[in-house]
């Protein structure tokens, strides 16, 4: 597990441009010393505005995106092609452009899908996947995903990972479904701590002053059950993005004071 460290830049826009570069940094690094690589995606203003600014990188084809595994922090448990859904503005915004292998993109279950409307099932067969995709040298029953990218909500919400909610407390299954999200659509399906703590790198990605209490307390040893940005961490690294409304209230030696 490592320790959280910070990283601002001066407004969203720009927090999303470097976002994207980090990414494609990050996806190519892996793909030279693995042969391929994984990501999470993240739903939400921000983390949708990454993924347009990755279809819009320079250097964006340095990575082989049919190398890549695509898998999904969170869904809105919604019928396939809702707008909502976080999968139908990650394939708008990025994944209809680049090529990536079909088979290696694996968005969570939809409403109308092989389960129907039962969300728990949907969960087990999204844990089966993530299972099946899991290597033994990954010591968990979720892939070492490379990158794992986490929006947060102004009630410092992760992934469908809502305070005090029972989904929180789960250790075992890498994924849930989700009854009475404060934020719509109530009913979602969610990576769990555990799953979410398989990720190499763990990459927290808030934008706006709304965010900024939630950061400050993420950062501030909160419990995970109150604050759930505060139970994330990246087996190697974790990683909060923000822009400076976001870092508005940042505990003191978290950022470089130049970054501020
Ligand atoms: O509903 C969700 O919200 C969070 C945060 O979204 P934001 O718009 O406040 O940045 C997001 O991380 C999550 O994936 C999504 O399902």
């Amino acid at each position: 597990m490592s320790a959280p460290s910070a990283v601002v830049h001066h407004d969203s826009s720009l927090l999303a441009k470097a976002t994207a570069a980090r990414a494609v940094t990050r996806l190519v690094d892996a793909q030279s010393a693995r042969g391929s690589a994984s990501i999470v995606l993240t739903g939400g203003g921000i983390g949708i505005a990454v993924l347009a600014e990755l279809a819009r990188a320079p250097a964006r084809d340095a990575v082989d995106w049919r190398r890549l595994d695509v898998w999904w922090g969170d869904e809105r448990f919604l019928p396939a092609g809702d707008s909502e859904r976080n999968e139908t503005q990650a394939r708008s915004a990025l994944l209809d452009h680049i090529g990536a292998d079909p088979d290696r993109v694996h968005p969570m279950p939809a409403s109308d899908g092989p389960d129907g409307a039962d969300p728990e099932r949907a969960a087990e067969r999204y844990a089966a996947e993530l299972a099946r995709a899991a290597r033994p040298e990954d010591h968990a029953d979720a892939p070492s995903f490379d990158v794992c990218m986490l929006g947060i909500g102004p009630d410092a919400h992760v992934a469908s990972l809502f305070p005090e909610q029972p989904a929180l407390y789960e250790q075992e299954r890498t994924a849930v479904a989700v009854h009475g999200a404060p934020k719509p659509p109530p009913t979602r399906i969610s990576l769990t701590f555990p799953a979410i703590g398989a990720a190499r790198e763990v990459w927290l990605i808030a934008s706006g002053e709304g965010k900024a209490d939630a950061v400050r307390l993420a950062l501030s040893g909160a419990g995970p059950t109150q604050i759930p940005a505060a139970g994330v961490r990246g087996r190697s690294r974790t990683l909060f993005l923000l822009d400076r409304d976001a870092a508005a209230r940042l505990p003191e030696g978290i950022a470089a004071p130049g970054q501020l």
